[in-house]
């Protein structure tokens, strides 16, 4: 098998692509006569829906339609349409239901072909590498196939070979889609939002990231390593030496696909045990590690039978910069507050609207769309009300969506797709807000304490309803263990950094002239249970004790609260 010329390229580079096809015009000639013959019967069919006045009534079909010639256009089309599925600012809605069932599913190539890449690419032959590899694959979907096999050494294994020619034929409908890009662009509406051919490079950029699979490797290494701390959650080991850029040897994933609900209940595993860690870790790759897997679906979810839950398929991951990181942090934040204003600043800060837009309207409008899921109907809060509420904000407002956020927005909303498959009852914020709160209450970073200090306060003033909702959200959380989380509260109320808050609170306590008596016993009715004397004891000392000989700590006892606040 010869080697195509673009092979060599390690990253999507679309000058070296036009190079080679400029050279090669029939090529791109041919492909733009394939793509318009199979285009035209849908705009021949929109057209005539259009003169019959049966539009809406047959847009169901069109749409239909649509996703089958992007099946019938191959691996570029398919992962064009899942891309433009993410996009509800930019498809309507027809479409993008049709869209997000794009199936991944292709007839597979022959075993021949596939053992022919794999010795190429590994330099060996088929049976020095593998003990035992079957005739048909278990899956292929558009960019590769796996099949389940073995290796000398006994263990069971996942081989995923690349499809032949995906290069050429990726690099060549890239550069069509380019050519097309630049041919329209003057006759589409000026105000896109970005140029079209930008948007292609960046699209090609991920999908070579994608067919490359020594980086879907290192992902699936460096997903492991976050979640170490995490027993509960996994990515299947790799064999280096059996894999290359277009052949992956991983760990075999013994497990029940989150798509088989009944195979979970009947194999008597825990629904909202795994929903949880689904969610949990969710959040902790969007909020915590800044690295995520783009495409959560349930096929690329494994629950194992010892309470794992194993994420396959790292081609597309992305990786958030802090200062996002720290955005969406706040906006969950600012959203637990209800402070559309601060909300407001947020988007700027993530990029959705631009930094001199007119704040309050658009606050007054975030707090129509979401004041009323944010306040007694919280629990019906869900990503799919809050994206279609906002569809409707974008027109109205400067609202854009940065590229990166598609990516985002597609993972959180597969994410909650694959909890509400397993508990139709799932609600997000049940699982989001004291995960967030638990994390204000407990993370040591100062970034974190200050966005405590900020939930805390409004216009200088403590506010005792906040810390109070925010102990009873975080309770929810069964990660949440008050008695660390005083520990550290007295820690930091007794360093110099916390001498700010531990003012603030004497100042609460004796706001009016009065003890502010009443409140402080609401709390203690939250957290008295479980902060039971001696266990408040054991945490004060155990704070104290770590800054101060143990001697000293026992005889201060909780002398902070006073003669340090000056
Ligand atoms: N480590 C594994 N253990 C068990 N099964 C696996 C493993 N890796 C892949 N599979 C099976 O192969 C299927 C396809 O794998 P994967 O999703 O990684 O392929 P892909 O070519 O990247 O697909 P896509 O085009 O959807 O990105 C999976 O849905 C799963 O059934």
């Amino acid at each position: 098998m010869s080697q195509h010329p673009l092979a060599y390229l390690k990253k999507y580079d679309a000058k070296a692509i036009a190079q080679h096809y400029n050279q090669r015009p029939l090529l791109a000639v041919w492909r733009l006569i394939q793509i318009v013959y199979m285009f035209v019967g849908l705009f021949v069919g929109l057209q005539l829906d259009k003169w019959s006045g049966q539009e809406d009534a047959k847009l169901p079909r069109r749409a239909a339609q649509l996703r089958r010639i992007i099946t019938k256009l191959g691996p570029t089309y398919i992962k064009v349409g899942q891309a433009l599925s993410t996009r509800p600012d930019l498809v309507r809605k027809d479409f993008l239901d049709e869209l997000t069932k794009l199936q991944d599913q292709l007839p597979p190539f022959p075993t021949s072909v596939a053992i022919e890449i794999i010795e190429q690419e590994l330099g060996k032959s088929i049976d020095q590498i593998y003990d035992y590899i079957p005739d048909l694959p278990v899956a292929a979907a558009s960019l590769g196939q796996v099949f389940r096999g073995r290796l000398h050494t006994g263990e069971e294994v996942a081989i995923k070979v690349q499809r032949p020619n995906l290069i050429p034929t990726i690099t060549l409908d890239l550069y069509v889609l380019r050519l097309l890009a630049a041919l329209t662009q003057p006759l589409l509406p000026v105000n896109l939002g970005a140029d079209l051919r930008g948007i292609i490079d960046e699209f090609g950029s991920k999908l070579f990231e994608e067919v490359d699979y020594v980086n879907e490797a290192k992902n699936a290494e460096r997903f492991a390593t976050y979640f170490s701390d995490e027993p509960r959650v996994d990515a299947p080991s790799i064999y280096w030496r059996y894999s290359s850029k277009r052949v992956l040897t991983m760990e075999w994933i013994d497990g029940i696909k989150l798509t088989d609900v009944e195979g979970i209940k009947a194999a008597g595993l825990d629904i909202d045990e795994l929903v949880q860690i689904g969610v949990m870790s969710g959040l902790r790759q969007l909020l915590e590690f800044g690295f995520f897997h783009a495409d959560p679906h349930p096929g690329n979810l494994f629950a194992t039978a010892d309470g794992r839950m194993v994420y396959i398929d790292f081609g597309m991951m992305d990786q958030l910069e802090q200062t996002t990181k720290e955005a969406l942090v706040d906006s969950v934040v600012h959203l637990m507050n209800k402070d559309y204003q601060k909300l407001g600043y947020d988007y700027v800060n993530l990029g959705f609207l631009t930094p001199d837009v007119d704040i309050p309207p658009i606050a007054n409008a975030l707090e129509s769309v979401l004041g009323d899921i944010m306040n007694e109907k919280v629990r019906d809060f869900n990503f799919k009300v809050v994206t279609d509420r906002f569809s409707g904000l974008m027109y109205e407002y400067p609202f854009c969506m940065p590229a990166k956020f598609a990516l985002i927005i597609r993972s959180v909303v597969t994410q909650e797709g694959v909890a509400l498959s397993l508990n139709p009852e799932f609600k997000i914020v049940q699982v989001a807000y004291p995960y967030v709160a638990r994390r204000l209450l407990t993370d040591e970073s100062p970034g974190l304490r200050q966005r405590l200090i900020e939930v805390l306060f409004k216009n200088g003033k403590f506010q005792w309803s906040r810390l109070e909702n925010l102990i009873k959200i975080a309770k929810s959380d069964d990660d949440f263990d008050l008695v660390p989380t005083a520990r550290m509260g007295i820690q930091f109320l007794m360093s110099d950094e916390g001498k700010f808050l531990r003012k603030r609170i004497l100042l609460a306590l004796t706001e009016d002239d009065r003890l502010h008596t009443d409140e402080v016993a609401r709390i203690w009715q939250l957290v008295g249970a479980e902060l039971k004397p001696n266990k408040l004891w054991d945490a004060a000392v155990g704070a104290i004790g770590s800054s101060l000989p143990r001697a000293i700590a026992t005889a201060l006892p909780l002398a902070f609260l006073s003669g340090s606040g000056s």
